[in-house]
């Protein structure tokens, strides 16, 4: 189980994060929802580690996430990866695999056999040889997913996964989440988009600084609930 207590996160003494609490169970996956800047990536990131937390603990398994961060794939926002910088498409996967053979050793053969799965999984094998800035937005996404895959982590974390994709990439990536999930791995995915992900999650997150609302996507998708998040601005959609 996944336990996140009472999280919270200041920037330079400003508030993006505040006392969120919520539990996942194997097999989950959970949405995080919210306006702009509502501080879903902060709390990712805040979970993960990756930003320093004012307050609160994040346990997996009843011990602290941060020493079993071996245990964890994240794919960052694709606006946070420099897609000029020089690596094929098989290297980026491979980097999955150097917590296990470390950077300077030659990749093992099940690491290679593990590399190659995951992008046949993704559709992407055919593609190993290419430069990661020479693809499509889908494409991509996909890589970085064949990369989270590679890492045969317990935890798994997306930050706007379906932003710019096409439908292909949409079905694989649906497919492997429930795969995932059958193999009871919690999947957190952060998404702006309100449409079908949001029907494929156990529990949804509504993020704006606190958790709005927590449940299922009938119990968290009512009017009151959506217009406490998102204020006015959610009105101009409906018309
Ligand atoms: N590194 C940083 N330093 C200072 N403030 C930051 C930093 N990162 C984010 N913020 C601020 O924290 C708040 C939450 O941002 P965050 O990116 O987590 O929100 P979000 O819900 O993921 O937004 P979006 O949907 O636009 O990606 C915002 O007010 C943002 O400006």
């Amino acid at each position: 189980m996944l336990e996140v207590e009472h999280l919270a996160v200041n920037y330079r003494g400003v508030t993006a994060v505040e006392d969120v609490s919520f539990r996942s169970l194997p097999g989950q996956m959970v949405g995080v929802i919210g306006p702009n800047g509502a501080g879903k990536s902060t709390m990712v990131k805040a979970i993960l580690g990756l930003v320093p937390i004012s307050s609160g603990v994040v346990k997996f398994r009843d011990r602290s996430l941060k020493q079993q961060l071996n245990s964890v794939a994240y794919v960052p926002q694709r606006s946070q990866i420099d897609w000029d910088y020089p690596i094929t498409v098989w290297n980026v996967v491979m980097m999955a695999r150097t917590v296990h053979t470390g950077w300077f050793r030659e990749p093992s053969k099940p690491s290679q056999e593990i590399v190659k799965e995951a992008l046949a999984r993704v559709g992407m094998l055919e593609l190993r040889s290419r430069q990661i800035g020479e693809l499509s937005g889908g494409q991509q996404q996909r890589v970085f997913l064949a990369r989270a895959l590679a890492q045969q982590a317990e935890l798994l974390f997306f930050d706007e996964p379906f932003v710019g994709i096409d439908q292909k990439t949409e079905a694989i990536m649906f497919d492997v989440f429930a795969e995932l999930k059958l193999q009871g791995k919690i999947l957190l995915v952060v998404t702006h988009d309100l449409g079908t992900a949001l029907t494929k999650c156990d529990q949804l997150l509504l993020l704006n600084k606190q958790i709005i609302a927590t449940g299922s996507l009938k119990e968290v998708m009512t009017a009151d609930n959506i217009q406490r998040a998102y204020g006015d601005s959610v009105l101009l959609l409906n018309r």
